[in-house]
Parts: structure tokens; C-alpha cells; sequence
């Protein structure tokens, strides 16, 4: 080794599966391959280049597509990031994972990660068969940015194309094109290029070491679930989550969260039976005001702020094992 070289960071890659370690029949097929077959050892092996920039460990927690990823999942692997970033000889973590919910992966973990140390998520749209694959350099650029003091400290990332996105604001935004990743109206915080990190921007919500969320004790999450605003809406399905138990409900609502006349007693009994109601839009941009498009003071009801109805989702989760009082809930909501 060379003494002048500066000491190489540790990076421990948590392999999830998904389409970057996904394999298709032929180098043309970027459809209908299989996601999850390529073991994380493969995927290291398969860009050497990552010896430069980090020493690499890898561990495969799951062998999923994400579409089948979990709230026990979820649980699993942070509990997994959160014992081994106490580690002194681990410096940052990557994990790979499909990009189908990768999105609600990263923003669950930046909220229940307590550690300033970089946790970036990383996917592609391509399997790993593909020509022009995009695994191989987003994996390089996750494991340098993991390997950067600059990634500390700004909750969990995700790097995708050349782009570093926080874990709050970014979605999928497309459904097969390799640049699909994106922070739409808040934007991103910052490029990779070079084989270098530029952060431009942070979020101002809370993340991380300032969140007040603690999963190490829990086995399993309260039921949330999701109901999607549209013309001609019906009312079955808030009706039969309700009765499978549900203790909150995301109404995805049209336009500034709104509420179709014929699901709004659906939504005010469910309140008095004691679930909790949190107005979301189907939109995707914008902040949803309280006390537009519904009174949600005399309701009872919680507003999502910006926050998309797969986000809210995974908030209220873990805002419901603290507690059940809505102005707190709206609180959390407004610092998150
Ligand atoms: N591009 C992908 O990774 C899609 C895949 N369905 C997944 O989320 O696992």
C-alpha cells in the first residue's frame, strides 16, 4: 500500500435485490427479465472500480423485487443499518434495492437511522444483463458518495444517474427509463461527476440523529393504508380497510387533497371509530393546506404537507407508535 494514499473508507453494501441485480435473456431485454437473481458477492465483482474509492463488504439482507417489500422488511434492515453503523469500522453504508419502492425504503430509514454516517440507496432501471446496464455505475457512484464526509449528516440519499437525491423528496417518476429518479419542484441536492460528490442543497426536515422515531424495540408497525382519490370514486375499499383493522388511512385525495362528497361520511366515521385520517394528494407536487380543501380542524383530520401518500404512509406509521393525539400528529407531519 501506498503510505501517501489517504486511508480508504469502509463501506458495507446491504443488498436488497431488485432489478440492479436483476438478469435478463438477452443484452436487448430491458422488459419482462427477472429482478433479484444476482447474489451481492456478483454485483461487487462486477465493478472492480469500487476497490478504489472504499474497502467494500457486502451482505445480501433480502433477494426481493421491491414491490414485495415489506413493513417487516423495512424493520429487518434497519435494525441491520442501525448495528452496524455503531460499528467504529463501518464508515457508510449502500444498499441496493429495486426502485419500485425504493423511494418509501429510503424515506423509512431516514427517519428511524440513528447515525450521521452517509446511507445511500441505489438501484437501476436496467437488469444487470442490459446493454448500457445503469447498475454498475450508479453502485460505483453510491459507494463513493458513501465513502464521502461530505454525504454525512444530510439524512439518507439516494444516487441515481449521476444525481445525489434526499430520501424525503425524491420519487420514481418513470416507468422504465434509466432517468426516472427525480426531485421534482424541491429538487436535488447535488450531482456526482468525477468521481466526486457536489452537494448544492439539504432538506431543513428532520431526519436521522434529530428524529424522535425508535424502532429497535418493535416487531411490527400499525396498519396504515391508502386510498386513492378519482371520479367516480368508491367507497369500498376505505370501508373494507377499516375493517380489517386499519388505525390510519391516507386518503390520496384529487388536485389539494380533496374529497368526493360520497367518501366523506366514510372518512368522518372512520375518525370517530378512532383511526386516524390524513389528507394527501394524488398530485405529487405542492403543499397540501389544512383547512382547504376539507375543515380539517372540525374533522379532526391531518394534513401531509408535501409529503406523496406512500411517504404519508410511512410517516404516520411510525408517528402512530408514539402517539395518537392529531395535533401532535400534525406536528410531526409539518417536521418531517
Ligand atoms: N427497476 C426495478 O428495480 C424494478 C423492480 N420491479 C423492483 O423494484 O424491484
Amino acid at each position: 500500500q501506498d503510505a501517501a494514499k489517504p486511508k480508504l473508507a469502509n463501506v458495507t453494501i446491504l443488498a436488497t435485490g431488485g432489478t440492479i441485480a436483476g438478469s435478463g435473456a438477452t443484452s436487448t431485454t430491458t422488459v419482462g427479465y427477472t429482478a433479484a437473481t444476482v447474489g451481492v458477492q456478483q454485483l461487487i465483482k462486477a465493478v472492480p472500480e469500487l476497490a478504489n474509492v472504499a474497502n467494500v463488504s457486502g451482505e445480501q439482507v433480502f433477494q426481493i423485487a421491491s414491490e414485495s417489500m415489506t413493513n417487516e422488511h423495512w424493520l429487518t434492515l434497519a435494525k441491520r443499518v442501525n448495528v452496524l453503523l455503531a460499528q467504529n469500522s463501518v464508515d457508510g453504508i449502500v444498499i441496493t434495492h429495486g426502485t419500485d419502492t425504493l423511494e418509501e425504503t429510503a424515506y423509512f430509514l431516514n427517519l428511524v437511522v440513528k447515525s450521521r454516517k452517509p446511507v445511500v440507496l441505489v438501484g437501476a432501471m436496467r437488469p444487470s444483463t442490459a446493454m448500457s446496464a445503469d447498475g454498475p455505475i450508479n453502485l460505483y457512484n453510491a459507494v463513493l458518495l458513501a465513502a464521502d464526509p461530505s454525504a454525512a449528516g444530510k439524512g439518507v440519499l439516494v444516487a441515481m444517474g449521476d444525481q445525489i437525491h434526499g430520501a424525503r423528496d425524491v420519487s420514481k417518476t418513470n416507468t422504465s427509463t434509466p432517468d426516472a429518479f427525480k426531485t421534482t419542484e424541491l429538487g436535488m441536492l447535488g450531482y456526482i461527476q468525477g468521481s466526486k460528490p457536489y452537494f448544492y442543497r439539504v432538506s431543513t426536515r428532520k431526519h436521522t440523529v434529530d428524529s424522535e422515531f425508535d424502532i429497535s424495540n418493535l416487531s411490527a408497525l400499525p396498519q396504515v393504508d391508502i386510498v386513492y382519490g378519482y371520479a367516480n370514486m368508491n367507497t369500498v375499499a376505505l370501508d373494507a380497510f377499516i375493517a380489517a383493522g386499519a388505525k390510519g388511512i391516507i386518503h390520496a385525495g384529487t388536485g389539494d387533497g380533496s374529497v368526493a362528497a360520497r367518501v366523506k361520511p366514510g372518512l368522518v366515521a372512520a375518525r370517530k371509530g378512532g383511526a386516524i385520517i390524513v389528507r394527501a394528494s394524488r398530485v405529487g407536487q405542492g403543499i397540501l393546506a389544512r383547512n382547504g380543501e376539507a375543515n380539517d380542524d372540525e374533522l379532526d383530520f391531518v394534513v401531509a404537507d408535501t409529503l406523496n401518500p406512500q411517504k404519508a404512509r410511512i410517516l404516520l406509521m411510525l408517528a402512530l407508535t408514539k402517539t395518537n393525539n392529531t395535533k401532535e400528529l400534525q406536528r410531526i407531519f409539518y417536521n418531517y
